[in-house]
């Protein structure tokens, strides 16, 4: 692998924003933040400049100036922790945006089985997933939970590309042995673990500590796993203890397909739990109908939450109760959810997790008849939003000691946002290609903020780092 950052420490100096809990950022001004060879955060000083870091951070650290490279944000920028997406499908990714007015199951086999099967093509697998990886990292997603193909070949060169392009990623070869298409399916369940089991093969030989790819296992979801499937999986989990990813209670059919399937489980989330898989390392995506008992069932074994408001409001499935969640101890994240979600960007997922924690409580929401209080406190700010997409993802990866903000021992994953600055003088034909969000320069820090969450893209993501190496830089016109 690669060192980080070509082997040099890093000195980055600016304004510094991140999540110190829910519901509040932390901003840190004039701050000095050193980044050593391995990409570890070893120093934080508020009120440093360069030459006070060079004369009291550097001889601290043992660095010499001569050898470290220097990052300086401008006054209209400022450095964010790299975002967190605990739910996406790299292999759907040329199908964003195409979902028409179809509901989960009849988009699976209109739009999206064929495409993932279609990924049996190397060549052609090369092209999505390096386009979704560039296109991801240039929004600023420096962490990315992915579901690939049934297909192993096409799944460890996701993988490979991952690891090459540096984007920290979970990597899951997608175990489907029913309910697909007959072109599109694992021909057993030994087959289905022997392929899951050559994917954690290859990872380990690319990256032995899963230092920045990790296999993930990956049941696709319920109706799509036979019994046999799930118990295996279930068996590789205790054995390997590596993490799991699939989908639970996303729409009101397939819950009712899950009930006929099976009968004796007493819920959705009852059927991952009897075949072992419902613990602290499952990463559960949607959870928009789950029940009083399942969402209690979750939060006893630990499992995560991946909430995808995108994809749950393009492909009609509904909204998932978020503050309902986090209240039973449920740790959850965000996910674009590509390509049931129409967007690469968590930025857009977070403005979209807080217009739907509105819906909720609209008349006729699920949450209307709630008192005023509950109501109010139902809706997600800005804050949340924004640690749901950093602090929050990093924990449903299990990664929240590593990623997710700037604190000491912490890797530097980040991204340098930058914001229009209108300046007094501006006359209209000077504007700048700097995106939609335009700072005049009086608001304060928390509306520069909201002002980006809601109206910001990938203009705006000027630099990437993933554990202190640049991996992406957005060129200016
Ligand atoms: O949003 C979703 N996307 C998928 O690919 C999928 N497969 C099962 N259930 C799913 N839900």
């Amino acid at each position: 692998m690669a060192p980080p950052n070509n082997g040099k420490n890093q000195l980055i100096l600016g304004t510094f924003i991140h999540s110190r809990k829910l519901d509040e950022l932390q901003y840190l001004h004039n701050t000095a933040v050193c980044v050593d060879t391995s990409g570890k955060i070893v120093a934080i000083e508020p009120e440093c400049d360069q030459a006070k870091a060079e004369s009291t951070l550097f001889p601290r650290l043992r660095w010499s100036a001569e050898e470290v490279m220097v990052t300086v944000g401008k006054d209209s920028q400022f450095f964010f922790p790299g975002f967190v997406d605990t739910h996406l499908h790299a292999s759907q990714y040329p199908n964003v945006g195409i979902f028409g007015k179809s509901t989960l199951l009849d988009w699976l086999n209109t739009y999206t089985f064929p495409m993932e099967a279609s990924l049996s093509s190397l060549p052609k697998a090369r092209r999505v997933y390096t386009r979704c990886i560039r296109r991801t990292l240039a929004h600023g997603t420096t962490t990315a939970a992915y579901y690939a193909t049934i297909h192993v070949e096409p799944t460890n060169l996701l993988a490979d590309l991952c690891l090459s392009m540096g984007q920290r990623a979970f990597v899951g070869r997608v175990c489907m042995d029913q309910l697909g298409p007959a072109y599109y399916l694992d021909e057993s369940p030994e087959q289905a673990i022997a392929a899951t089991r050559a994917t954690i093969d290859h990872i380990r030989g690319i990256d032995a500590n899963f230092d920045l790819v990790s296999p993930i296992i990956t049941p696709r979801f319920a109706p799509a796993c036979s019994a046999d499937t799930m118990r295996q999986l279930g068996e590789l989990q205790r054995e390997t203890e590596l993490p799991v990813q699939t989908h639970v209670s996303e729409n009101a059919g397939e819950i009712a397909l899950v009930r006929e399937l099976f009968p004796d489980s007493t819920s959705y989330a009852d059927v991952y739990d009897r075949y072992g898989l419902l613990g602290e390392k499952m990463i559960l995506a949607h959870a928009v109908h789950l029940s009083e008992e399942e969402a209690d069932l979750i939060a006893r074994r630990g499992a995560k939450v991946s909430h995808c408001p995108c994809s749950n409001s393009a492909i009609t499935s509904g909204e998932a109760r978020v503050r309902w969640m986090l209240e039973k101890g449920i740790g959850v994240g965000l996910g674009t959810d590509m390509s049931g979600g129409y967007s690469p960007s968590v930025l857009e997922a977070a403005r979209q997790a807080s217009l739907v924690s509105n819906h909720l409580v609209m008349p006729g929401g699920k949450l209307h008849e709630l008192p005023q209080e509950e109501r109010e406190k139902a809706k997600l700010s800005v804050e949340e939003v924004l640690y749901l997409a950093t602090r929050g993802g990093a924990e449903v990866v299990g990664l929240r000691d590593k990623i997710g903000a700037f604190e000491v021992g912490m890797e530097w994953d980040a991204q340098l946002i930058g914001l229009g600055m209108v300046c007094e003088e501006a006359a209209e034909d000077d504007m700048e290609d700097e995106g939609n969000v335009d700072v005049f320069g009086w608001e304060p820090w928390d509306e520069r903020v909201a002002k980006w969450v809601f109206n910001g893209d990938d203009r705006n993501t000027k630099k990437v780092w993933v554990r202190g190496r640049l991996v992406h830089e957005r060129k200016e016109n």
